[in-house]
């Protein structure tokens, strides 16, 4: 489990959170909601440990993230920031190969490739493997991260937007994939931060929104994406419907 303790971040001076308190259940997908500039990506980096907050703490699975050392840190969770490094010499498969990095340092074996190739296979590489990153179009380097990021095999994936520069028919797929990836029995949570409400409301076991750097409400999908709880959250009136059994999203 996650837990988020009083967490405040400052940034010159400026207050961005304030005073957090929440938890993240340790399997399932948990969407991280709210408007532009609520503090998603902020507290996404302060529970990945690579942005120290100013006040309270962040324990993953018991342990103070600020405390662990980076090895322990990447073998506890994967982050896919909203920008991602450019990289422009290295292929494909040398970017997911990449994620198992903390597992051998340098020294590859069968388990590793097997698990590369499996996260090549998962997110629909095989014809862009020798690709350098600076050919591909923005949909296809984000599939190749989210696929390093997998073969990480860490028991915590948090990705900021993955589905940002995403056509539907992969948003749809690659959220289908995270579901699949993070299924109770797999040993494995992910935290989205993202925008779709379409796709929260269809595949997030757990929700936590920010509102102006606050949290507003965190619970299951039932208590938090309601009609009545997004029309607060984003100050417009939001509507949670049902068509062909599934909830769909009115924005009026
Ligand atoms: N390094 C920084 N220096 C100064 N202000 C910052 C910095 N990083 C973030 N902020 C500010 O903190 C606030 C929260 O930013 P953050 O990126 O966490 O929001 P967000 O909810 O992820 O937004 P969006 O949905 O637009 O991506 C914003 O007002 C932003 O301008």
């Amino acid at each position: 489990m996650i837990r988020v303790t009083n967490l405040g971040l400052a940034i010159d001076g400026k207050t961005i959170l304030h005073d957090i308190s929440a938890r993240i259940p340790p399997q399932g997908l948990t969407a991280v909601i709210g408007p532009n500039g609520a503090g998603k990506s902020s507290l996404l980096y302060c529970l990945s440990g690579l942005t120290r907050p100013t006040s309270g703490q962040v324990s993953i699975d018991g342990a103070d993230i600020t405390a662990a050392r980076t090895t322990d840190r990447a073998r506890m969770l994967a982050l896919l920031p909203q920008v991602t490094p450019a990289l422009p010499r290295l292929t494909v498969a040398d970017l997911v190969a990449f994620g198992r990095w903390p597992h051998h340092r340098g020294r590859p074996n069968d388990t590793d490739r097997r698990i590369v190739a499996q996260a090549i296979r998962d997110l629909d590489l095989d014809d862009l493997l020798d690709r350098r990153l600076d050919t591909l179009s923005g949909g296809q380097r984000q599939r190749a991260f989210i696929a390093m990021n997998h073969a990480q095999s860490t028991p915590w994936m948090l990705l900021d937007e993955p589905l940002s520069a995403l056509d539907p028919r992969y948003a749809s797929d690659i959220m289908a994939r995270l579901v699949e990836l993070s299924r109770p029995g797999t040993g494995r949570a992910i935290v989205v931060v993202m925008h779709d409400l379409a796709m929260a409301v269809r595949h997030a076991d757990w929700v936590i929104c920010l509102k102006a750097g606050r949290l507003f409400r965190s619970g299951p999908p039932s208590e938090t994406l309601t009609g009545a709880g997004l029309s607060a959250l984003f100050d417009t009136p939001i509507h949670v419907e049902h068509l062909r059994g599934r909830p769909v999203v009115i924005i009026d």
